[in-house]
């Protein structure tokens, strides 16, 4: 059996980035993957602007009454300061040039005389720089802000909008096949006949891999026979870059997806050291025209396939997409619980939970098939082989809401 690091390496090895680049809407970009670095032509803020309503001033010039020399809204490009006044001034609003401080109007004292000539008096103790955004300061010309590989998420795509990117160069979405596999399988909404379970493979799969931004090609379930799982893996290898599976990867003589793989294609790993998720399989599916489809075989438990997904599969979707690794937070936390029945050969990934006094709380059914473990945990507490716990010991755990992104 390989370690999860040495499975990581075997994956990776050799897979290549779709290679077909369009250039979209910014707004259509959410969860596409950045064919290019994007790179700024513009400083960010593009000029020296107020952090708050009030007043812009000479700091130096506090301490008496200044006149109001000019009123900036923002979005009006303003004057420059009149020595010994005060410009009124909104957030956002350009800084006149010569004024170096903005005071807030709730610190200022505001008149207006006779004459209608507003006046205002700011406190003595005026800071330069005060309350002013500096130009540049977010970006500056020529700086990369967003490299290839980036994954767009809603901060991307806003900093791509704010220095004035209308499109963006995008590789096109990546092609995932998915299909289950097992006799007993119904879909929910169905009645549950005697010996059957319900398919919830296919909607933790699903998800995980729209989240990923793959665009799937759902082909439901498979009967537990070799000549379906072919005709399957056919099917999917024809209109996919990718065929993710769930279930049949095991020992046993219902266990036809293996059989299948390395009939139409090439098995090139199987059997990874982890709980859960043994029998993790990959390699590809050969298409018609002599080109691959990659495949990834994952356990049938559900715990299995998600974990096996997150540690496994998404590392290689990742780098199919062109899209950078992106490692999950791995905190060091005391454990809040014992687990004196350390796997000697598998590393295992608990299912935990953050609590209170920041200790980790393990769910107490860590069954591969307890999908309420999941649903429980925030993290996955990774524990070497043979490693028992303590209460207080201090534990690794790779925290899943990064994971499922
Ligand atoms: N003799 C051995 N038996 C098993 C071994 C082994 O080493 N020797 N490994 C066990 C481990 S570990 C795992 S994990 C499972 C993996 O099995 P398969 O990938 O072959 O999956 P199935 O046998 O098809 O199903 C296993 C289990 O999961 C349920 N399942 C399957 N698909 C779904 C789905 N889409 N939604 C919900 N539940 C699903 C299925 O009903 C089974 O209970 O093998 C062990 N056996
Ligand atoms: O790998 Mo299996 O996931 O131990 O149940
Ligand atoms: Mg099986």
């Amino acid at each position: 059996m390989l370690t999860r690091a040495e499975a990581l390496q075997r994956l990776l090895a050799g897979v290549t980035a779709v290679a077909e680049v369009e250039t979209l809407p910014t707004a259509q970009c959410l969860g596409r993957v950045l064919a290019a670095d994007v790179a700024s032509t513009l400083d960010v803020p593009p000029a020296d602007n107020a952090a708050m309503d009030g007043y812009a001033l000479r700091a130096a010039e506090v301490g008496r009454e200044l006149p109001v020399s000019q009123r900036v809204p923002a979005g009006h490009w303003p004057e420059a300061l009149v020595d010994g006044t005060a410009a009124r001034v909104f957030t956002g609003a350009t800084i006149p040039p010569g004024a170096d401080a903005v005071v807030m109007q709730e610190h200022c004292h505001v008149r207006t005389d006779d004459a209608g000539q507003s006046w205002v008096q700011a406190p003595g103790d005026v800071r330069p720089g005060q309350h002013i955004r500096r130009r540049g300061e977010d970006i500056q010309a020529g700086a990369t802000v967003l490299p290839a590989g980036t994954r767009l998420n809603a901060a991307a795509l806003g900093l791509a909008a704010s220095v004035g990117l209308a499109r963006l160069s995008v590789r096109r979405r990546l092609r995932v096949a998915l299909f289950s596999t097992g006799d007993e399988l119904v879909m929910p909404g169905e009645p549950l006949p005697p010996g059957a379970i319900y398919n919830s493979n296919r909607f933790t799969l699903r998800a995980l891999l729209e989240g990923l931004g793959a665009e799937v090609q759902d082909l439901g379930l498979v009967p537990d026979r070799l000549d379906a799982t072919q005709d399957a893996l056919q099917r999917a290898a024809a209109q996919a870059d990718v065929i993710v599976t769930s279930g049949g990867v095991s020992v046993g003589e219902e266990d036809h997806v293996k059989p299948a793989v390395q009939a139409l294609g090439r098995l090139d790993l199987w059997q990874v050291a982890i709980k859960p998720g043994k029998p993790f399989a990959h390699g590809a599916v050969r298409r018609a025209d002599g080109s691959e489809a990659l495949f990834v075989g994952l356990p049938g438990n559900p715990v299995s396939s998600f974990v096996t997904f997150l540690l496994l599969a998404r590392p290689l979707l990742l780098a199919r997409m062109g899209a950078a690794q992106a490692e999950p937070a791995r905190l060091r936390l005391p454990a809040a619980f014992a687990w004196p029945k350390a796997d000697p050969k598998r590393e295992e990934f608990v299912r935990v939970r953050l609590s209170e006094g920041g200790t980790l709380a393990l769910y107490p059914n860590q069954g591969s098939g307890v999908l309420s473990s999941l649903a429980f945990a925030d993290a996955l507490a990774v524990l070497a082989p043979g490693q028992t716990v303590q209460p207080g010991d201090t534990l690794e755990a790779l925290w899943l809401s990064d994971l499922t992104c």
